[in-house]
């Protein structure tokens, strides 16, 4: 699959060479066999006959994300989607953020065609899972546009969007235009729009690169650059998106504060401080959880 997407734009300028030879040979024996199609018919059935794999291909690992989507319920991690042009660095990167070695970046087109989640942590500790994304690509086929979208469809339920772009690329500044017009066209949730992150990728390729944009960060997931500064900027952008918070709050140990803490919120640090029999505790909590505790534990 990964080979017949990558080769739909080539098959079609092949077919447009063969059609303008054709014109120029003007008509003569352009029927194939008994059947009655002419070559060009043959080969646009063809394209046609590749054009509906993709098709249902794409289709499988939007179901497949569905299935994501429904699973992840039950569990409270914030998704970060990571998304961008094919080749621009999204499953370098990821690797690089979670220290997976099983994911394999690779230089082709469309290295990542299926549904890839991984857990990384944050600097406070918190765990944010990365989801990989099927990569965009320019000369996409009409036809595919929309069922290529459906696949992205997910990503309007994670908490954080991360814009990956290759800024090595000399059609950088018109990727990023297209990726933003197709966001668009999927009426993506405002608040991830104006929450995303955009970073400029493969600075390693490029002297002395300086971020010509505000409110953008630049990495090099090869040689891992600029990570710390993006997990710093991930997790300020999913605790503001989650309505989440890190406090530290101390608490009385004689009480089940601590407990409490334990079962409600996500518990990352404890300092204890044995002569005063109370503790630092640095939590994760949402707004809601932490009104409950104040009720229950400070009184009216
Ligand atoms: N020089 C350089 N190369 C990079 C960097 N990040 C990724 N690459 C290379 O770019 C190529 C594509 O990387 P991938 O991570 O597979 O790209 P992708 O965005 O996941 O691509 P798709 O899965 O096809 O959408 C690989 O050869 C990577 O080694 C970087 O920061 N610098
Ligand atoms: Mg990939």
């Amino acid at each position: 699959l990964q080979i017949s997407l990558a080769e739909i734009p080539l098959l079609r300028s092949r077919l447009k060479n063969e059609m303008a030879n054709l014109d120029q040979q003007g008509g003569g024996s352009r029927y194939i066999g008994g059947s009655g199609e002419t070559l060009i018919e043959v080969q646009q059935r063809l394209l046609k006959e590749r054009e509906m794999k993709i098709r249902s291909a794409l289709e499988k690992l939007r179901r497949k994300r569905h299935l994501l989507r429904s699973q992840r319920k039950h569990k409270e991690f914030p998704i970060a989607s990571v998304l961008g042009y094919t080749n621009c660095g999204k499953t370098t990167l990821i690797k690089a953020l979670t220290g997976d070695n099983g994911l394999q970046p690779r230089n082709q087109l469309f290295a990542t065609l299926d549904v890839i989640v991984h857990a990384g942590q944050l600097p406070s500790h918190m765990t944010v899972l990365y989801v990989d994304t099927i990569g965009f690509l320019s000369q996409l086929p009409h036809q595919l546009i929309d069922s290529f979208s459906a696949t992205l469809e997910d990503i309007k339920h994670s908490d954080l969007l991360v814009h990956v772009r290759d800024i090595s690329h000399p059609e950088t500044v018109n990727q990023k235009v297209n990726v933003l017009s197709v966001l668009k066209n999927m009426k993506i949730p405002d608040r991830l729009m104006s929450s995303m992150i955009e970073v400029h990728n493969k600075i390693d390729l490029i002297d002395n690169y300086q971020c010509p944009e505000p409110n953008t960060l630049a990495i090099s997931a090869l040689e891992e650059r600029g990570l710390g500064e993006l997990r710093k900027a991930v997790e300020a952008e999913i605790v503001n998106s989650t309505g989440k918070h890190i406090l530290d709050l101390t608490v009385d140990l004689s009480t089940p504060q601590l407990s409490w803490l334990y079962k409600e919120a996500t518990v990352q640090d404890v300092q204890v401080n044995a002569d005063e029999g109370s503790a630092v505790v640095k939590v994760i909590i949402s707004a809601a959880a932490y009104g409950r505790y104040k009720k229950v534990f400070t009184g009216p």
